[in-house]
C-alpha cells in the first residue's frame, strides 16, 4: 500500500537541460514512455547554455518515480538537480514557528516586555512559583519529547529523525485545541539521563507529552515523571492510544451487538500501545484479551525478563493458551493491531467470529491493507487519515492536554481518560453510527469540546484540578 494514498504522489524533478539540442523534447519524451504524466514546467533560470526547469509529474508510486529519474539522468543533455515532492516541500525548513503575542514598537514596551520591568514579573513569581502559570507560557504550553526509539513503526530512527513527527505533533496540539506545543528530541536513550533532562525543563511547561519511546523503557520513564513532577505527564502512544481504541471498541460494539465482557480480542505488538489499550479494556470490562509479540502469544508458561509482559501473562489470557497469533485469533471477535505490517493475513480473518472487528493501527502501514481486508470484516479501521474509521491518538490528546491545562490539573489520571473515551464515543449518534462511521473525523469540532469538558469535570471529580473552580467556571 503506497503512503500517498490520498496526497497522490506528484514529483517535482529539478533538471538542469542544455539549451543546443531538444532537450525539453527529449524530457517529454522520456517520461511520457515511462507512463508518468507531466502536469507543470516552471522555468527557475535560464543563461546562455543552459537552463533550469522544475517538471512536476504525477507517477503511480515512488520506485516508478524513481525509474524515470534514472532514464533522465542517462539522457545526454539532461541532469537531474534533485528530486523532490509536496510533502518533502511541505517540511523545508519544518513546519512550525514562535511567534510574539505582543507587538514591540517603542522604547516604552521594550521596558515593559523585557528589561528593567519584567524584572517585577521575575520576583512575582519568585515569590509563589504558581503564578508561572498566570505569567509565563507554562499556562497552556506543552513539551513533545521523544529520544527517536519507536517513532511510528518506523522503529529507532533516532532523535534528528524523529523531529518532523513531534513538530507534526505540536502542530496538530495547536490548530486542534489551541494549546503550544514544542517539539523536544533528546539525544540519548539512557531511562535517567532521559528523565533528569525532562525534569530539568519541566518549569518551562505545563504538562509533557512523551512520544514515540520504545517499550519497556517508556513505562518507567512515565511512571517516575509523574510522581516526581508536579504536571502531566501523558505517554501518548500507551494512553491516547487507548482512549481512542476504547471509544471506537465500544461504538463497534454498539453496531454489531456483542458486549464488552463477552469479547474474545486478539491484540498484537505487546509494547507501549499493546499494553495500554490491554489495560483500558480490562478497565473498561473486557474480560478475554490474549496478546501476541513476535515470539508468540504470552502466557503464564513463560517467565518474561520484560516486567511488563510478566505483568501482562498475569492479568490476560484467561485460558493460558500458547501458540501464534494463527492459533488464537481462531473465534475471536477483534484484532487490534499494534505491532507493523503484514502482520494479519485473509487466512487469519476467515478464522475469526462472526462480524470480525478489526484495528489494524501500525502506522504508516497497518497490519493488513484495508482494501484486502474488506471483504471479510464488519469493521475495519486504522490509524491512517485516508480510510474511514482512523483510530489515532490525534483524536484525543490535543483535547486532554486542553482539558488538563485548563483546570491546571497535576495528573492526568484514569478517570479523566475513561471519560475521554466516553466523550469521544458519544459525538457519534447512533443515527450516524455505521459500519464506516464507529468514530468521529479528528475535524469534527463537537469531539474537541466534548473531551476537553469531560476530563475536566473528571480532574473536579478526582481532586487532580488546581485551578479553583469558581475561577475556572467563570470563565465558560
Ligand atoms: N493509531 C495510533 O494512534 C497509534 C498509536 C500508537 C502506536 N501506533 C502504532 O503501533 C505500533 C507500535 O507502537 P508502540 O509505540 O507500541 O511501539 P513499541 O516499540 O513500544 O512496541 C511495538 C511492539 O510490537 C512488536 N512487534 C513488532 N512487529 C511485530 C510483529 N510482526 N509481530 C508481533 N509483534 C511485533 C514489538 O516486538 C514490540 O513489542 C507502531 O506501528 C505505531 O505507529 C499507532
Ligand atoms: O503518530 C501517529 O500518527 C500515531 C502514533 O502516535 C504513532 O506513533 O503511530
Ligand atoms: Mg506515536
Amino acid at each position: 500500500m503506497a503512503n500517498e494514498r490520498t496526497a497522490g504522489l506528484s514529483l517535482i524533478y529539478r533538471l538542469e537541460l542544455q539549451n543546443s539540442s531538444n532537450t525539453f523534447g527529449k524530457v517529454a519524451q522520456i517520461i511520457g514512455e515511462e507512463g508518468g504524466d507531466i502536469i507543470g514546467v516552471d522555468v527557475v533560470h535560464v543563461d546562455k547554455d543552459h537552463s533550469i526547469r522544475d517538471v512536476n509529474v504525477n507517477v503511480f508510486d515512488r520506485r516508478h518515480g524513481k525509474v524515470i529519474r534514472e532514464r533522465l539522468e542517462e539522457a545526454e543533455g539532461i541532469h537531474v538537480v534533485n528530486l523532490s515532492d509536496r510533502t518533502m516541500l511541505m517540511h523545508l525548513g519544518g513546519k512550525i514557528e514562535i511567534r510574539s503575542k505582543i507587538p514591540v514598537r517603542n522604547r516604552d514596551e521594550l521596558a515593559r516586555v523585557y528589561t528593567p520591568h519584567v524584572a517585577t514579573i521575575c520576583e512575582a513569581i519568585h515569590e509563589d512559583p504558581s503564578k508561572a502559570f498566570k505569567l509565563t507560557i507554562k499556562k497552556n504550553t506543552v513539551a513533545v519529547v521523544s529520544d527517536g526509539t519507536a517513532v511510528l513503526g518506523l522503529g529507532d530512527i533516532g532523535p534528528y529523525a524523529a523531529m518532523p513527527v513531534m513538530e507534526g505533533k505540536a502542530m496538530l496540539f495547536k490548530q486542534f485545541a489551541g494549546v503550544d506545543a514544542f517539539p523536544i528530541c533528546l539525544d540519548t536513550k539512557d531511562t535517567e539521563a532521559i528523565i533528569a533532562h525532562i525534569k530539568a525543563i519541566a518549569p518551562a511547561f505545563g504538562g509533557i507529552n512523551l512520544e514515540d519511546i520504545s517499550s519497556p523503557r517508556c513505562f518507567e520513564i512515565e511512571a517516575r515523571l509523574k510522581e516526581e513532577l508536579d504536571i502531566p505527564v501523558f505517554h501518548d502512544d500507551q494512553h491516547g492510544t487507548a482512549v481512542v481504541l476504547l471509544a471506537g471498541l465500544m461504538n463497534a460494539c454498539k453496531l454489531v451487538g456483542k458486549q464488552l465482557e463477552d469479547l474474545k480480542v486478539v491484540v498484537t505488538g505487546i509494547g507501549a500501545a499493546g499494553i495500554a489499550c490491554t489495560k483500558m479494556l480490562l478497565l473498561a470490562g473486557v474480560r478475554n484479551i490474549m496478546g501476541v509479540d513476535r515470539m508468540g502469544v504470552i502466557s503464564r508458561n513463560h517467565e518474561y525478563e520484560n516486567p511488563m509482559w510478566q505483568w501482562y501473562a498475569e492479568h490476560t489470557n484467561p485460558n493460558n493458551l500458547e501458540g501464534t497469533l494463527s492459533d488464537v485469533i481462531k473465534g475471536a471477535d477483534v484484532f487490534i493491531g499494534v505491532s507493523g505490517p503484514g502482520v494479519l493475513t485473509v487466512e487469519h480473518l476467515q478464522s475469526m467470529a462472526q462480524d470480525p472487528i478489526v484495528f489494524a493501527m501500525a502506522n504508516p502501514n497497518p497490519e493488513i491493507d484495508p482494501d484486502v481486508a474488506a471483504p471479510y470484516v464488519r469493521v475495519m479501521a486504522t490509524g491512517r487519515s485516508d480510510y474511514p474509521n482512523q483510530i489515532n491518538n490525534l483524536l484525543c490528546f490535543p483535547s486532554i492536554f486542553k482539558g488538563a491545562l485548563d483546570c491546571r490539573a497535576s495528573d492526568i489520571n484514569e478517570e479523566m481518560k475513561l471519560a475521554a473515551s466516553h466523550a469521544i464515543a458519544s459525538t457519534v449518534s447512533d443515527e450516524e453510527l455505521s459500519e464506516h462511521y464507529i468514530i468521529p473525523s479528528v475535524f469534527n469540532k463537537k469531539v474537541v469540546q466534548a473531551v476537553r469538558l469531560a476530563v475536566i469535570e473528571a480532574a473536579y471529580r478526582t481532586g487532580v484540578a488546581r485551578r479553583r473552580y469558581r475561577d475556572y467556571s467563570d470563565k465558560q
